[in-house]
């Protein structure tokens, strides 16, 4: 087992924990191409951490080896102390672990409340034979879910629009249903891809301050890929910098906007 116990404040004053997940010489190759090229960092238990760089750059890769979806080629991954093995998603879902797409994954012709509910499925322990002989019990576990369901649905404000089929709604409710989607798992790692993409200004604001409540609230430790650069220096306590699969920085907003490879990388300087 690892030492957890190390942590940190951050500048704006929230006590961070220990390691809840590490990445140690991550290699990841599809045949020919190498996505992802020897990298390490770790995730800190609590924190908001942001995965950037240029198109193409791996993140997206990086974001489907945390959530376990691939199996890196090179190196271990290691969450709460144990090293993680090749899982089913289930698995990693029962283990904490919860996300969201960058094209947002809900289905259309069901109301918003009911897609809510799909997200607290690795949650329910009542199968079909136990919900057929113990009716009650079932019954009962039924109401517990909906009670974490509807405590979400007023965490993020989408009271309004718990009946209405997903299919209906506009792009940045949509987002805010699979947040809440999401969440409904009670996630311990929250895995955020392009939480902003195509969204207004308002939006915008408005996920930015559902994501900083909910690591407050509920101690969510959230990592997050972003192409938005001020939702990133303004969300994130860390921030890990990709560059042709390699990692070229990771530190707090501040030094990596000043770090001169990060720099070269966003505007576009040669590689060797
Ligand atoms: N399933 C795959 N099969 C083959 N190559 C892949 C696959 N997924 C990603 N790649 C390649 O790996 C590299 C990294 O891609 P990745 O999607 O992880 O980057 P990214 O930083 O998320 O890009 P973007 O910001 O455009 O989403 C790219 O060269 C990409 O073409």
């Amino acid at each position: 087992m690892k030492d957890m116990s190390e942590g940190y404040v951050t500048a704006d004053g929230r006590q961070i924990g220990g390691v809840l997940m590490e990445m140690k010489n991550i290699t990841l190759r599809f045949g020919g191409v190498v996505a992802i090229k020897d990298i390490s960092f770790d995730i800190r238990d609590g924190e908001i951490r942001a995965i950037i760089g240029p198109n193409g750059a791996g993140k997206s890769s990086m974001l489907n080896v945390i959530s376990g979806f691939y199996v890196p080629t090179e190196g271990e991954v290691w969450f709460k102390g144990v090293r993680r093995g090749p899982m089913k998603p289930y698995q990693v879902a029962r283990l904490g672990v919860a996300r969201t797409f960058q094209n947002i994954a809900l289905f259309d012709g069901m109301t918003v409340l009911d897609n809510i509910m799909t997200g607290r499925l690795t949650r329910m322990k009542a199968g079909l034979l136990s919900q057929a002989l113990w009716y009650g019990a079932a019954e009962r576990e039924e109401i517990a879910h909906r009670e974490k369901v509807e405590r979400i649905i007023d965490f993020l404000e989408i009271q309004n629009i718990r009946k209405t089929p997903v299919g209906r709604l506009p792009y940045g409710l949509k987002k805010r249903v699979e947040l809440a989607r999401a969440l409904a798992a009670e996630p311990k790692l929250l895995l955020l891809d392009e939480p902003m993409a195509g969204m207004n200004v308002e939006e915008k604001e408005d996920m930015s301050r559902f994501i900083l409540d909910l690591n407050d609230e509920f101690g969510t430790t959230i990592v997050l890929i972003e192409h938005d650069m001020g939702v990133v220096m303004d969300l994130s306590d860390r921030v890990v910098v990709m560059d042709y699969g390699r990692k070229i920085g990771d530190g707090p907003p501040e030094e990596v906007r000043n770090n001169q490879d990060v720099i070269d990388a966003y505007l576009g300087v040669a590689h060797d």
